[in-house]
């Protein structure tokens, strides 16, 4: 029989998310039991009763039975959990149930008492967070085959991504990345722009046609995904998006659900949620491989001479199937749909949450939205916008700098140390987990002056703040060999689409409106609606 401890880590790991309220709740489950009960039922039962009550229960009445643990269980494991050899100093005790109550706040006060580098258990793991951009910099370039994603597993649902860009390692990960490069460069992204000008005017002409008050957010995550789906299948994609876009947005709400719950459910196991969302993923996998077949189907006969039809496709699909390895070999089926896949989730939430928080701080500054349009009259004239102009849109392009400073999408950046290592004077034990805050280091009065002002001139010739790419406190995109590799595609897209917009609209808050707050999941998402009047400019 497991012991109450291994018990309730099965439920903390059987969710395949990181985050550390899940881990948090498993923990605090162990502490809970371990207290009240001694050594208790049989653990096998345990999890069971446990895992039928929170179907029956709602989630929130489980949340307040561990709340009411929190102090005991808190007082308990300070008094248990041994500080790591190793790690420099930090808060004693495991965080876990710091960091799932209010993690900025946790982050904030541990970097304000403990300096840019402190070490911590965090359910059981020993973690270091960093802000300090020195060492920032040395764990993703310096070091990057000893800080790997391996063991942080920064994003749940790997049942949907599969083994992509994004959570894989090692060979694996090399190939993907050298097979993907060529479908992200300059060219590349700038055949994508006409469907981000014109999905973002469709979007204008309907839902903003004022008057209108919306959720920018819950429109934003449509025309992110529409703009991505339309990037990696062109026409075929628009044709496929009636299927596609409704079974990703199933898709990524379960995982908003999950992201925000305390409880996570193992995938396999047949709750409503879950079969709904399996159903989704068979729906997507399906119109995904049908995309797929059709367009190897019109490769082909593109190459048996049908000529022009190999050239009417200038999508990421089409790249990703013409792409060879150096020894001559594609890229399967599986390894096809775990990338499309995944360009589709890391492509979509991150820049949607921009776009929102972007419009959010300009409708607290009406003055910056005048700067932009008069910026695109200047630069665009009479003609559309397009990718050609992205470059010259230089305030915009500082708005959307500044928004990623004081609310960084990707607010943390995880990994795992696979073997012992110095960092910052410290020998870190094999396996413990870097976390970089970009949201701290984004905000440190050390390296910006006026540190909490939206403040897009700052970027401009003349303001204090070093271009991005020889600023060391600024890494939105991460940095070193996983560097985001849409970094250029989400910046184009972020010019493009607001220029589009403070174009043709104005937005402000409603009177009386309430302003959204970063919420910290496994993006900085708003924490409820971002609901802004639409009027004509
Ligand atoms: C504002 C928008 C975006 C932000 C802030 C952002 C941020 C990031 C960050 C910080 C990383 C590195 C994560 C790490 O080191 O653990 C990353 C990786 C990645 N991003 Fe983005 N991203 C954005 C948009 C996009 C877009 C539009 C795409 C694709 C269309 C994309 C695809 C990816 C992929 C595939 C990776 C993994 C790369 C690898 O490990 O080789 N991202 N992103």
């Amino acid at each position: 029989m497991e012991t109450n401890g291994a018990a309730a880590e099965n439920i903390s790991v059987s969710g395949d998310g990181w985050w550390p309220d899940v881990a948090n709740l498993g923990r605090a489950l162990e502490s809970l039991t371990g207290l009240v009960s001694g050594p208790g039922p049989g653990d096998t039962e345990l999890v069971q009763a446990l895992l039928a009550v929170s179907w029956k229960m709602q989630v929130r009445s489980l949340q307040n039975a561990v709340e009411t643990a929190q102090d005991a269980a808190t007082r308990v494991q300070n008094l248990l959990t041994p500080v790591a050899p190793g790690l420099p100093p930090g808060p004693s005790g495991d965080a876990a149930l710091a960091m799932a109550g209010d993690p900025l706040r946790f982050i904030e006060d541990t970097t304000r008492q403990y300096g840019g580098f402190a070490g911590f258990k965090l359910a059981g793991e020993n973690v270091v967070l960093v802000s300090d951009p020195k060492l920032a910099k040395e764990i993703m370039i310096d070091q990057s085959s000893i800080f790997i994603k391996s063991g942080t597993a920064l994003f749940p649902g790997s049942s949907l991504a599969g083994n992509g860009l994004l959570v894989s390692d090692g060979d694996v990960w090399k190939r993907q990345r050298r097979l993907s490069n060529p479908a992200f460069r300059r060219a590349a992204v700038d055949t994508y722009g006409k469907a981000m000008v014109d999905l973002t005017n469709e979007m204008l002409d309907s839902e903003w046609r004022p008057p209108a008050n919306r959720d920018l957010f819950e429109d934003f995550k449509l025309l992110t995904l529409r703009i991505v789906v339309s990037a990696l299948f062109g026409n075929s994609g628009k044709e496929g998006m009636e299927e596609v876009v409704p079974a990703i947005t199933a898709a990524f709400e379960f995982f908003q659900r999950r992201a925000t719950s305390m409880l996570i459910v193992p995938e396999w196991f047949p709750t409503p949620d879950n079969v709904q969302y399996t159903l989704s993923v068979e729906k997507l996998d399906r119109a995904i491989y049908r995309l797929i077949n059709d367009r190897r189907k019109l490769l082909a006969s593109a190459s048996k001479g049908d000529a022009g039809t190999e050239g009417r496709f200038r999508d990421l699909l089409t790249q990703y199937l013409q792409v060879r390895d150096d020894d001559g070999t594609a890229m399967d089926d599986q390894s096809l749909r775990d990338e499309l896949m995944t360009l589709m989730i890391a492509g979509q939430e991150t820049s949607a949450i921009l776009l929102s928080w972007a419009c959010l701080f300009l409708a607290q500054h009406p003055h910056m939205q005048e700067r932009i349009a008069k910026e695109v009259d200047d630069v665009v004239g009479g003609a559309d916008v397009s990718s050609a102009h992205a470059g010259k849109l230089k305030y915009t392009e500082a708005v959307v700098l500044e928004t990623m400073r004081l609310t960084p999408p990707a607010w943390i950046i995880g990994r795992c140390a696979c073997a012992a290592t110095r960092l910052g004077g410290y020998d870190l034990p094999a396996k413990t987990t870097a976390l970089i805050s970009l949201y701290n280091l984004h905000r440190d009065p050390k390296h910006w002056p006026r540190a909490e002002s939206f403040d897009p001139d700052r970027w401009l010739p003349g303001g204090d703040a070093k271009p991005p790419k020889d600023n060391e406190s600024y890494w939105p995109y991460g940095a070193g060999p996983r560097v985001c590799i849409g970094e250029g595609f989400a910046m184009m897209e972020g010019i493009l689409v607001l220029a589009t917009i403070f174009r043709r609209r104005k937005l402000a808050v409603p009177s009386g409106g309430r302003i959204a707050q970063p919420q910290p999941v496994i993006t900085l998402r708003p924490d409820g609606p971002v609901t802004l009047n639409i009027s004509s400019r």
